[in-house]
């Protein structure tokens, strides 16, 4: 007599080989369908005119994770040779031309396959607004010609235009905050300080903002399900280099032949010449009725001193609303944390002044001892800085001190909260990922539907499950199923 294995008969067999082939086919079918996409990028591409110099930068995201979850990073940037589009007002083609060198650089960084759907934008700022209230026929062309040149490249151009100040502050705090990876979070935002040539702008939520009191300020942003309420302001000519400009106009009144500047270092010295001072719309009015073609430009090196200067370029005497920063500017009270970037950064580097834990007055004693070093000594420490930006360092710094005490009110206390930085993550601060997110829809204005399990996790349940069920099944016909139980059969 010998005993048949229960297993072996025909309806197991069936039911085991079916059950096998369910699995394998419900875990393959789980895996395939949720698998992610090999890691693809898009790419997009912001050229920032400035009024000093242009730059551009390419972006970086997942392809399969656009709108939602996928983080944009700076992947490349290029700086412009030369001056910045609206110095080419009398030669327009040489501004779309000077964009080539970095528009060819990028063809190679972008892949081939990508170049035809990759978003191309020029943003121009404050060289750009300033040249169109002198000559807006002068812009036009510039604009003409350089949307000429991008066109001419593989990508997809949307345009070239100029940011309103209200832009460039917002798209600014957007990019911090975003690259803080504050705004998915819903965590508390930090305000943007950006420093240009030729304008400069402020922008933070301040929980005591009452738009009302000056709509012209408010920006408005729904991002990740929350509501902010931006305060935002662009100060034209406030740039640094406008603010030098303004500074040796409040000097130059009389049209005298010589200058002792208290922003300049003892033994400095440089012939200058009046047309040029006076030539942008942010001085032209104060031109003095005879000068001489050319002044002397010389250094004393006094930081209290070119503190006196720098605040004549501010007007603290009129304002319209229960507080103001200057010049008859609403600003609601300053609140939490600052990144400062652009020439903020350049020039606080330099002074070894990027430290948070620096206090106030000691940036001041700093600036006042550098400011008192003779200029050849000055250009002795540090000979291969361009001459130029050497001798500005003293001025700029002054200028940034006097604007954020002075000007934006922060306090020995609050300027605390004030971090001197360049870069976050990788990607510069600065306004143009904030306008390329904005205008690709990137940001989205509800918190995206996360799915609730990793892939990795949703793989291993459907499996799991696959296979209890599995097992229960088979148990289920072995307990309840008479032919499967263990009989003994008579040969
Ligand atoms: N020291 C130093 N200064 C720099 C550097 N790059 C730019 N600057 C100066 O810093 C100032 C601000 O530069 P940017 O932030 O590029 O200004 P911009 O975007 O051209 O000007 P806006 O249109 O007003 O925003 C200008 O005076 C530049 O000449 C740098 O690498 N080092
Ligand atoms: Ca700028």
């Amino acid at each position: 007599m010998k005993e048949k294995n229960p297993w072996h008969t025909p309806a197991t067999i069936i039911i085991t080989v079916i059950g096998v082939i369910a699995i394998v086919a419900l875990v393959t079918v789980a895996v395939l369908q949720n698998r992610p996409v090999l890691q693809k990028y898009k790419y997009g591409i912001v050229l920032d005119a400035g009024s000093s110099h242009t730059a551009l930068y390419i972006y970086e995201w997942p392809a399969e994770k656009d709108n939602n979850t996928g983080r944009v990073e700076q992947k490349y940037s290029c700086k412009v040779k030369g001056k910045g589009i609206s110095s080419y007002a009398n030669t327009p083609e040489k501004a779309g031309e000077s964009l080539n060198e970095c528009m060819q650089e990028s063809v190679k960084q972008v892949p081939k396959e990508r170049h035809h759907e990759t978003p191309l934008y020029l943003g121009a700022t404050a060289g750009m607004r300033l040249l169109n209230l002198e000559n807006s026929l002068a812009s036009d062309k510039v604009f003409q010609a350089v949307e000429k040149a991008l066109q001419g490249f593989p990508f997809s151009f949307q345009g070239a235009r100029i940011l309103s100040g209200q832009e460039e502050g917002a798209f600014g705090w957007v990019t911090v905050n975003y690259l803080d990876d504050r705004l998915k979070q819903g965590l508390e935002t930090t305000g943007a300080l950006d420093l240009g040539g030729a304008s400069t702008q402020i922008s933070f939520v301040s929980d005591n903002y009452d738009i009302s009191e000056s709509p012209s300020n408010s920006v408005t942003f729904r991002l990740y399900g929350n509501d902010y309420n931006l305060y935002t302001h662009s100060f034209l000519c406030y740039g640094k280099d406008q603010a030098l400009l303004m500074a040796l106009a409040h000097q130059t009144k009389s049209g005298p032949k010589t200058i002792v500047d208290p922003c300049f270092h003892p033994g400095y010295l440089e012939q200058k010449q009046y047309s040029v001072l006076y030539d942008s719309p942010c001085v032209s009015a104060r031109k003095p009725q005879n000068p001489t073609t050319t002044f002397s430009h010389t250094g004393a090196g006094n930081f209290t001193q070119c503190q006196d200067v720098v605040k004549k370029v501010f007007n603290f005497t009129s304002c319209q609303y229960s507080r103001c920063s200057f010049n008859d500017v609403f600003q609601p009270p300053l609140q939490g944390t600052y990144g400062a970037f652009s020439a903020y950064y350049f020039v606080m580097d330099f002074l070894n002044l990027t430290d948070a834990s620096t206090p106030l007055e000691t940036v001041k004693q700093k600036l006042a001892s550098y400011c008192a070093t003779p200029w050849n000594q000055i250009v002795q420490q540090h000979p291969t800085i361009k001459v130029k930006y050497l001798s500005e360092y003293c001025f700029s710094g002054t200028y940034i001190v006097t604007l954020l005490t002075e000007g934006y009110n922060f306090t020995s206390e609050s300027y605390a909260n004030i971090n001197f930085i360049k870069e976050i993550k990788g990607s510069d601060a600065g306004w143009t990922l904030g306008y390329m997110l904005n205008l690709t829809n990137m940001i989205p204005a509800e918190a995206p539907d996360l799915p609730p399990l990793p892939h990795a996790g949703y793989v291993s349940v459907v499996t799991i499950t696959a296979l209890l069920l599995f097992v229960l099944v088979i148990l289920s016909l072995f307990c309840f199923c008479p032919g499967f139980k263990k009989q003994p059969h008579i040969v």
